[in-house]
């Protein structure tokens, strides 16, 4: 059995990165970006006015000084000449600032009569965004990056129009077991319904990857097979359940005689420790645990990093040290991921740990990771915790 940080960087190793492409910009968000790009221009292109007021010559910086209105610069449309001392341009939000002008005072500040305006007051800012302020052309975004919002709306204003991302994984996933019945289904009297597969895709989805959830596959070789044909393609397959001791159990088995480089199966962790990996006919493959809690606490810990690693980003999983705000009792030898929920006071485990309640998981923002033969901890102690949202 091996650690779930060694299972993480075993996963990293396998993971293919996989190519870049170019994308229109509208379709990049949520992607990893696979060149570093540099700013086609400066912005602002030119000193422009933070406020709508009036553009003032260095020397008419002045409370009472009485200026002619000589023009007006707006967003779009600027004066276009210098001004003069005891000259103002009517000046708006965004637009250039007119030569010659030190400062644009608020319209608030100000009193217009006709051609001529007062200043009443200063104010404290200058109101003037320099040129470049946000940046200058050539200015880059490296890569590797996660593309969300406010670097996508950065490299539209470095006027690109374009993004070189890495391609999408592609993730198949095979829900294994004779008594799963789909949603919607009618199930035999001892059958439940699939649930697994379903929250994985949410998942694996929300890191970037397309999935093909691929018919319930029976614990049967041929079953086995058919579903791992289908699966051709795959960067990634995960395979839910059927990763146990059981005489059903036989993923591993049936990945075997496909060919299966058998990376690791059994991982020092709790839930998850059936949970194997490995690589099959190109495709990373994932095998999950069937309890359905085992399964998406694994994916959250496994499945997920490794969609981002494909996609050039390797890294550890965010982690908090938050308070408890309720006591633990001694952990075992493996390491306890526990579903637990934040509150003001701290973080507070669920009483039920079992791995098979999804009520649970749904209620819990946070895993507590409990390093193997943690002793009890009292209420304050700081907890590792990884978020689940
Ligand atoms: N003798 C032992 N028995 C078990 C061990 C062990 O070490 N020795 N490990 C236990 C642990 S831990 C886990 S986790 C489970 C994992 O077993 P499998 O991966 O073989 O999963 P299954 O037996 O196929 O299913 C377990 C459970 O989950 C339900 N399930 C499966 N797939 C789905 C799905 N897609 N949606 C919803 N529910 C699903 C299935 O019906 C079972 O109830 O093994 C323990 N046993
Ligand atoms: O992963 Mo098994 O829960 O450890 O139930």
């Amino acid at each position: 059995m091996i650690s779930a940080e060694a299972a993480l960087e075993t996963l990293f190793a396998l993971a293919p990165l996989l190519p870049v492409e170019e994308v229109p910009i509208e379709e990049a968000g949520g992607r990893v970006l696979g060149r570093d790009m540099a700013a086609l221009r400066t912005q602002p292109p030119f000193a422009a006015s933070a406020m709508d007021g009036y553009a003032v010559h260095r020397a008419d910086a002045l409370p009472g000084a009485v200026l002619r209105v000589v023009g007006e610069s707006a967003a779009g449309a600027g004066y276009g000449k210098p001004i003069a001392p005891g000259e103002t341009v009517r000046i708006f939000t965004g637009a250039p600032v007119p030569e010659g002008a030190q400062r644009v005072v608020i319209q608030e500040n100000t009193t217009r009569s006709g051609k001529h305006v007062t200043l009443t007051a200063l104010g404290d800012s200058a109101n003037i965004r320099p040129a470049g302020g946000d940046f200058r052309e050539g200015d880059t975004l490296h890569a590797p990056c996660r593309l969300g919002p406010a670097e996508v709306a950065l490299l539209a204003a470095m006027n690109h129009a374009r993004l070189p991302v890495h391609r999408r994984p592609e993730v198949a996933v095979i829900a294994t077991g004779n008594e799963l019945v789909p949603p919607g289904g009618i199930p035999g009297p001892d059958q439940i319904i699939a649930s697994n597969g379903y929250g994985l895709k949410v998942l694996a989805e929300r890191a970037g990857a397309r999935v093909r959830l691929l018919p319930i596959a029976h614990d049967t070789d041929p079953a086995l097979r058919a579903a791992f044909t289908q699966a051709e393609g795959a960067d990634m397959i995960v395979t839910i359940g059927g990763a146990s001791v059981g005489e059903h159990d036989i993923v591993g088995q049936v990945a075997g005689a496909l060919g299966l480089e058998l990376a690791f199966h059994k991982v020092a962790m709790r839930p998850g420790k059936p949970v194997m990996a490995g690589r099959l006919a190109g495709a990373l493959l994932l095998g999950l645990p069937g309890n359905p809690v085992s399964a998406l606490v694994c994916a959250h810990l496994f499945m997920e990093p490794a969609l981002w690693a494909m996609q050039g980003l390797p890294g550890p999983i965010p982690r908090q040290s938050v308070p408890l705000a309720a006591p633990l009792p001694a952990n075992g030898s493996r390491t306890h991921y526990m579903r637990a929920r934040s509150t003001p006071q701290g973080v507070i485990p669920f009483d039920s740990q079992d791995s098979s309640l999804l009520t649970v998981l749904s209620r819990a923002d946070v895993l507590i990771e409990r390093p193997p033969d943690d002793p009890p901890r009292r209420i304050g102690t700081a907890v590792t915790c990884l978020p689940l949202r």
